[in-house]
């Protein structure tokens, strides 16, 4: 067990009165370590700490913010391993998946180093005589950064990342349930040469730190990635401070399956996008929409593949899919799964599962004969289970495709070019896949949703420039 009870802030590393225990979801008994739970007096001196660095950070050169990226890339390359490790054990996910995260943190540290660099603006002639107008783009200011337990150093990656890179503060708020990943990612950062007051972790209760970091006048924009539930609470708070807001929120994620797909390739795709990294994805695919045709022989076979999935310690050699990383999901995942049935859905797993260690171990499920307009079918549940949905054409499976409160991502297993060009066009999603899983996205193109999947500009890609910086007009009379 480690003692991480420390926030940084201002470059000082700073014990908190109180601390939270992060427990390993793939064997309870396993306390991985004690870590800080920071109050609304951290964000406070964070935020003064950052305004005393701003004006430095926001002047300094392109190559130096790149230059501090491209070492943070290196190193959490370096110790991709450990942390990978950490990520397994703390949210739960296989250990394969945890270093495929750790790798895209990486890359995306190096993507914002050259990004740094490619930051541009725009010259125009004015509409009057002897004036010019520049268009250029500055930093935002400082920026709270909140982030969720499902990907504990990736999104705060693709969000730290920009923020630095583009000359913002940061005051970073990791969910509580991993801490473990968020500490060595500031280790690394700080370690790094980031300069005092430029990075500060504020470790805490959501509520606490949430509240303190909406309400600090010093605090420019905040981007969070969480539920639907505190995203409008943060949305009410930072438009009552006028704050600049970027939220990244749920999804209930549909695929259609159509009588001419690739059987094979709809099966792994559908596989994948339901129940790997145990569902917990906001871009997880948990409506299979399968039109009459190619129904039974696509339910035969993911079914199949489906209970050969092996469930287990994340860091078990040869598991596929992990724990669901907190008891409170697992209830919630259980709850759905008894709604299913109550529904009239024919319930095929979902049950928990017993293993060596006591984790919170449970059974992909698939609820078959799901109609749309059912609770299952519409609510978000976060856990490894997908609504099958039988569809006659594909205006019917369009139509309900897009019949949803959410807009994150959608796909279409076809080997028809019509069908594939007319879905890709007319899908209410901000993420369209064409015979790919609705999760697992680039970390260099933009990553967002509409309704209430997303709220604010895209993240990720240059197209997070648009969150990170704020735009100056600046006109010239030469005389
Ligand atoms: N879009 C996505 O990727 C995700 C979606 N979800 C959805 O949310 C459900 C619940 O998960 P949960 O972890 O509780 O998600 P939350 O939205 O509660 O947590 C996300 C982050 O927000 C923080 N937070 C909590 N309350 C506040 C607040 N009032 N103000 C500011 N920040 C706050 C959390 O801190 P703390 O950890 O301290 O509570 C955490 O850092 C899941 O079942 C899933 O449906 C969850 C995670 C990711
Ligand atoms: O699917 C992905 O690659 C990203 C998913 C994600 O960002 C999330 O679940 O929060």
């Amino acid at each position: 067990m480690g003692e991480m009870n420390n926030n940084l802030i201002g470059g000082v590393w700073r014990e908190a009165d109180d601390v939270s225990e992060n427990t390993n979801p793939s064997d309870v008994t396993d306390l991985i370590g004690l870590y800080a739970r920071g109050g609304a007096q951290d964000v406070t001196d964070a935020a003064e700490a950052a305004e005393v660095a701003m004006p430095a950070w926001a002047g300094a050169t392109p190559q130096l913010r790149a230059d501090l990226l491209d070492r943070v890339a290196a190193e959490i390359t370096r110790r991709e391993d450990e942390i990978a490790t950490m990520l397994a054990c703390e949210e739960g996910k296989v250990l394969l998946e945890a270093l495929g995260e750790v790798r895209r943190a990486a890359h995306v540290f190096r993507f914002f180093a050259g990004e740094a660099l490619r930051l541009t603006g725009d010259a125009l002639a004015s509409v009057r005589p002897g004036v010019d107008v520049e268009v250029t783009r500055e930093p935002l200011g400082i920026v709270g950064i909140i982030t969720p337990w499902n990907f504990p150093i990736a999104i705060p990656a693709w969000k730290i990342a920009p923020a630095l890179a583009y000359g913002n503060c940061v005051i970073f708020k990791p969910a509580e349930q991993t801490p473990g990943s968020a500490h060595i990612l500031t280790q690394i950062i700080h370690e790094a040469g980031c300069p005092a007051g430029v990075f500060n972790l504020v470790m805490g209760r959501g509520s606490v730190v949430g509240e303190a970091m909406t309400t600090d006048p010093r605090i420019s924009g905040i981007s969070f990635t969480g539920s639907v539930q505190v995203g409008r609470q943060l949305a009410g708070a930072c438009a009552a401070n006028m704050k600049k807001l970027q939220l990244e929120m749920g999804g209930k994620n549909p695929v259609i399956v159509m009588d001419d797909a690739d059987l094979e390739t709809a099966v792994s795709v559908c596989l994948n996008g339901a129940f790997y990294q145990t569902g917990q994805r906001c871009t997880a695919s948990s409506r299979l929409i399968v039109q009459s045709g190619i129904h039974d022989a696509f339910i035969a076979e993911l079914s199949r593949q489906m209970q050969a999935l092996k469930v287990g310690h994340a860091l078990a050699e040869g598991m596929q899919i992990g724990p669901v990383a907190a008891r409170s999901q697992l209830e919630s995942n259980l709850y759905y799964v008894a709604l299913a049935a109550e529904e009239g859905c024919d319930v095929l797993g979902g049950e928990q599962l017993t293993r060596d260690t006591e984790g919170y171990f449970q059974a992909p499920a698939l609820f078959l004969g799901a109609s749309n307009a059912m609770r299952s079918a519409r609510e978000e549940i976060f856990g490894p289970c997908a609504s099958v949905i039988r569809v006659d054409d594909f205006e019917e499976a369009v139509a309900l495709a897009n019949d949803t409160q959410f807009g994150l991502s959608s796909g279409i297993c076809t080997t028809n070019l019509r069908y594939a060009r007319e879905f890709k066009r007319r899908s209410a999603a901000g993420m369209v896949m064409l015979n790919l899983p609705t999760a697992g996205v680039d970390y260099h193109v933009p990553f967002g949703g509409r309704k209430a999947s997303s709220f604010g500009s895209r993240e990720q890609g240059s197209y997070a420039a648009e969150f990170y910086t704020s735009v100056k007009t600046a006109y010239t009379y030469a005389g």
